[in-house]
């Protein structure tokens, strides 16, 4: 006799009852006594007649499993609201399907190749879900002035799947999904992997060299900016448009940069993996619905098709790897890498072009705020603390890492930040620690294969690893990034030698000096091929991501400076007692007491002396960091190797100068010659 149990049975609401057998397979009472199967009809007990019935919740209104399912999700269109009509009564009321009509055709002209007559065929949602297939689909129609060859290829045939600004919750299933290397770790971050490239490739880099680039961009001797030729760039392009729509799907994000309203750009990304979309999902700025609604055209594109490479016989092509930036169409192409880092600072690049052409600064800094409205800019390369030493838990984080300075004050460019990872500490870095949660990104960390547990102290992926996370996920930031005009400006060097002070009051010249020559011992990583420290000379901080030549930025930032009364500082967060190799690096604690003490204003008072050869004013006392480290000398051992360290690193300094000495800063020449002699001098 069959025994069954009332839990393994679900009514389907006609009287039919399925249920699972015990060889696994349904059994289904058909109501005249003999089911399907041919076993005996199995007679259902009415309520009442001594079956115990567990009537404690109301049956689930599925007749299916399929509906039940169904029952699961509730619609929600976050990225395609239903305009209101709030307008009045000639609001303009698009319907539903028109507007995911218009939006698509915006993404399929985005993906467009730009030599055939058709295609692509743009259809919205996930190609494993199959009632998401073709009901809205969109594709562009071509008629060029010239004849096209090819009127008809299988690619124009094909349908891309669009998933557009999906939700971290989705996006972490299509990187378990399909992205090898994707792991939810103990707190909840999406742990992945950059793959080959676990940093950014700036020898890749290529801008195209127009009549209008050419007089504008910084190019030659020390240039960041590669120059390519704009059918090349086509040529890239086409690769990158054409990689991506042979795939079943492609992540579209459409976001903003730059909190402040007046100058805020719309940017499109486009790219084949999930972590891609995740990762600037948290770093660019996350539109409302209300704002996606009326999105429109985008101002910048990024075609990311870093997973295919590009072709080294194309010319100018010296790797696999391209970075490709045309200003002039307001596109950028990544073909051979998939570090995610290439999006951010090519974004970054962009707005060192278009914001000084609106007399607008843009900064490689960090930003925070004062419970009295004080703010402060850190300046720094690669590793240097800016996101370290702006995250604060006494003070408003505007943002760790990119800036704009206008008329009004200051406002951060994204919507997130991109901590380093590497011996990453809760006692040190709590709010980096617990902002590594569900939604943020951990790039190329290593963890326990079984409690998923990070170790932040491991190397094996790289030295460069990464979180990336939206910046709410810091308590006290200040939403919307923006602040009024910066009080303190604090350029951060981390430097190898160990022979800069732990900190150092600058005068105006003194700032622009430091500020062009922006020096750092590059910490390992960050840019592809450098694994130890070495001595970098970077100008305005971030020569990998300035358009224009340096003297550009430096005039703005000199103007603003003086204008406002911002008073420069030089800290040294690298190494005390010795060069890398003898020496240590300067205990973190002590750095953000140095910190501390230029926020609330004690150090601006305080008694100075200044140091031989690089002229730096030093004080002879900050509290809560021993007197001693103050001054280098006193903490190195062989007094001789120091000086001779010393004198090393100031040559260094005059070498890279003298590419600089033949620019004029302001008007007449004065400012120049002042920054000139504030070098060192020996
Ligand atoms: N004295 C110190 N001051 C600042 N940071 C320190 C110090 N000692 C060690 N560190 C470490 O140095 C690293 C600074 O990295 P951070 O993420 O702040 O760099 P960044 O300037 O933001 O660079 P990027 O532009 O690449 O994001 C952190 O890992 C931090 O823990
Ligand atoms: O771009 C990156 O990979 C990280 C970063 O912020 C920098 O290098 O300045
Ligand atoms: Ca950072
Ligand atoms: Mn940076």
């Amino acid at each position: 006799m069959l025994s069954i149990s009332e839990e393994k049975m679900a009514s389907n609401g006609n009287g039919e009852f399925t249920f699972a057998n015990g060889n696994g397979t349904a059994a289904v009472a058909n109501g005249n006594g003999t089911a399907r199967n041919g076993l005996a009809k199995i007679q259902t007990q009415k309520k009442g007649n001594g079956m115990c019935h567990d009537d404690s919740t109301p049956p689930v209104k599925a007749q299916t499993i399929d509906e039940l399912h169904s029952l699961q999700k509730k619609k929600s269109a976050p990225t395609t609201p239903i305009k209101g009509t709030q307008g009045g009564a000639f609001a303009i009321t698009l319907s539903e399907v028109e507007r995911q009509k218009q939006q698509l055709q915006s993404i399929s002209a985005s993906l467009a190749s730009l030599t055939r007559e058709t295609g692509p065929k743009v259809v919205r949602g996930d190609p494993a879900k199959q009632s998401e297939t073709p009901k809205v689909s969109s594709h562009v129609s071509h008629h060029h002035h010239f004849t096209p060859t090819i009127s008809v290829s299988d690619s124009a045939l094909k349908f891309t799947h669009v998933l557009y600004n999906l939700s971290p919750a989705e996006l972490y299933e299509q990187a378990i999904k399909y992205e090898k290397g994707s792991f939810i770790t103990s707190t909840g971050a999406l742990a992945t992997l950059s793959g080959a490239k676990t940093g950014r490739s700036p020898r890749d880099k290529r801008v195209v060299k127009d009549d209008t680039t050419e007089d504008e961009l910084w190019w030659g001797r020390g240039s960041p900016n590669i120059e390519m030729d704009e059918h090349t760039f086509m040529v890239n392009r086409e690769r990158a448009v054409d990689y991506l729509n042979s795939l079943d799907k492609v992540f579209v994000n459409d976001q903003f940069l730059n909190w402040d309203p007046e100058n805020r750009i719309k940017v499109r990304i486009v790219s084949a993996r999930a972590y891609h979309s995740l990762f600037m999902h948290n770093m660019c700025i996350r539109p409302t619905p209300e704002e996606l609604e009326n999105f429109g055209t985008p101002d910048f594109t990024i075609y990311n098709a870093g997973q295919f490479p590009c072709n080294r016989y194309t010319h100018y092509m010296t790797s696999s790897t391209s970075i490709d930036l045309n200003l002039a169409r307001r596109e950028m192409v990544i073909l051979g890498t998939m570090y995610a880092g290439e999006m951010k600072k090519g974004l970054f690049s962009v707005m060192h072009y278009l914001m000084p052409k609106r007399q607008i600064l843009s900064l490689h800094s960090g930003c925070n705020m004062g419970k009295d409205g004080d703010v402060a800019l850190f300046f720094g390369l690669s590793g240097t603390g800016k996101t370290t030493l702006s995250t604060d838990h006494n003070r408003y984080l505007i943002g760790d890492d990119e800036h704009c300075w206008t008329e009004n004050g200051v406002s951060n460019i994204e919507g997130g930040c991109y901590a380093k990872c590497i011996d990453l500490s809760r006692e040190k870095e709590p709010d980096i620690w617990n902002a590594i949660k569900f939604g943020a990104v951990l790039e190329n960390i290593v963890f326990d294969e079984h409690t998923r547990e990070v170790d932040y102290s491991d190397k094996s992926v790289t030295e460069n690893t990464r979180a990336a996370y939206p910046i709410e996920y810091i308590p006290n930031a200040k939403i919307p990034c923006v602040g009024p005009h910066p009080k303190n400006v604090i350029l951060l060097a981390c430097d190898a030698f160990g022979v800069l002070p732990p900190v150092s009051k600058l005068n105006l010249a003194q700032t622009m000096y430091h500020f062009i020559s922006g020096y750092t011992a590059l910490v390992a990583g960050t840019e592809d091929g450098i694994k130890e420290p070495t001595a970098t000379f970077s100008a305005c901080f971030g020569a990998a991501f300035i358009m224009l030549h340096p003297t550009k930025y430096a005039a703005m930032l000199a103007d603003k400076m003086l204008k406002h009364g911002a008073t420069g500082w030089l800290v040294n967060t690298g190494w005390s007692g010795g060069s890398y190799g003898s020496g240590k690096r300067i205990k973190l604690p002590y750095t953000r007491k140095i910190i501390d003490a230029i926020h609330d204003g004690s150090l601006l008072n305080a008694k100075y002396k200044k140091t031989e050869v690089f002229g730096l004013e030093i004080p002879t006392e900050v509290e809560g960091v021993p007197s001693e480290i103050l001054d280098p000398v006193n903490t190195w051992s062989d007094k001789n190797a120091h000086n001779e360290t010393l004198l090393k690193l100031a040559g260094l300094f005059k070498r890279n100068f003298e590419t600089f000495t033949n620019y004029k800063i302001g008007k007449d020449n004065k400012l120049t010659e002042e920054i000139l002699a504030a070098g060192p001098n020996f």
